[in-house]
């Protein structure tokens, strides 16, 4: 198969993008690699799917009393592994596990990871898209606290990172202020991109949210739903896959804000998890010149308070977010 001379691979960005930071460079190279690795077994799994018969639900429920599917569990042992084989990972968060698990490393400069090694289970039994989303933390100084210590000291991420199983496999990456996207080629295994940083196009049109929950927002929420459809001008269209990753992606290469605010009920606090969904996707957002709120602060400036945090999340396009928090009230400053 003809292959573009002028592709680059994850392991081309981070090299470039650490040539005056060699002390993280390696640890940087050997999580990458890891994703990578993890990628290639999801994506090849995934091809057969029901033939494997792992589309199925395990029968258990997580630490968040939600429904684990077989391809949960697939996710966690494929990242947790890849991530302890690759030495270079301090202790890794993960959705499925109540607390951070602590990982042999030799690196003096190893790192943290957060991930939601599959998200959008509900879409699993349906072949829609699916995804694994990770963030990488320098561990705070001093790095002698507790695991959950660890994580909650941490600063905004270095690294960030999703894969979106889909039509294709993509891969997504953000660090040192570029956000670049690769393709898996399944014949090589190897994740190619044309080298050049993604930014969200201008003029973004399309809006991402389950609006079957509108009932339970906050009414200047519902004021701004019902704006969008009944006054705005441009027009703008309502897309929603019900993945994260898939309802990010798309609205990156296209345009867009996604919507999981606040509800009244069960989700006064959203239902996103803010070190492992959140956060990862706000610090793409931003190194592709968008922005993230929670509906009134930044995501990237949010102090987790435990773990599994759950936030509000309005991401996408730098001018819909800005229009987002002037018509809800609160208008963001400083971005
Ligand atoms: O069904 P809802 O409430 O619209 O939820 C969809 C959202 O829930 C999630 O699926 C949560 O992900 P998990 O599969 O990792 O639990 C998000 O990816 C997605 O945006
Ligand atoms: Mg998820």
């Amino acid at each position: 198969m003809y292959k573009n001379p002028s592709f680059r691979t994850p392991f081309d960005f981070i090299m470039e993008k650490t040539s005056d930071n060699q002390t993280e460079r390696t640890p940087l190279l050997l999580i990458t690699a890891a994703i990578e690795q993890g990628g290639r077994t999801m994506a090849s799994l995934l091809r057969k799917g029901p033939l494997l018969g792992i589309t199925g639900s395990a029968q258990i429920r997580n630490v968040q009393g939600e429904g684990v599917q077989t391809l949960d569990q697939i996710g966690q042992e494929t990242f947790l592994g890849l991530f302890r084989r690759s030495r270079a990972v301090l202790s890794v968060l993960s959705e499925e596990a109540e607390m951070p698990e602590v990982l042999p490393c030799d690196e003096k400069t190893s790192l943290l990871v957060a991930m939601d090694p599959l998200d959008g289970s509900s879409n699993i039994s349906v072949n829609a898209p699916i995804g694994s989303i990770f963030s990488i933390f320098r561990p705070p100084a001093p790095s002698s606290s507790s695991p959950e210590g660890l994580f909650l000291n941490a600063s905004s991420p270095l690294l960030s990172a999703y894969l979106l199983y889909s039509v294709s496999t993509s891969l997504v990456l953000a660090f040192s202020g570029e956000t670049r996207v690769f393709t898996l080629d399944p014949d090589t295994g190897e994740f190619l991109g044309d080298g050049s940083p993604w930014r969200f196009p201008d003029k973004g049109k399309i809006y991402s949210t389950n609006e079957a929950y509108l009932p339970r927002w906050e009414k200047p929420l519902q004021d701004y739903l019902s704006w969008i459809k009944k006054e705005r001008n441009p027009s703008m269209i309502l897309r929603y896959i019900g993945a994260l990753v898939g309802d990010f992606h798309r609205n990156l290469l296209k345009g867009g804000i996604y919507l999981y605010p606040a509800e009244a009920g069960e989700k006064t606090s959203g239902k996103l998890r803010l070190l492992y969904e959140a956060c990862p996707m706000a610090h793409i957002a931003r190194n592709a010149g968008g922005i993230a709120t929670d509906g009134k602060q930044d995501i990237l400036t949010i102090v987790p308070r435990s773990v599994h945090q759950r936030v509000p999340l309005i991401v996408g396009s730098v001018d819909l977010v800005r229009e987002f928090q002037e018509r809800t009230g609160h208008p963001l400053s400083g971005l």
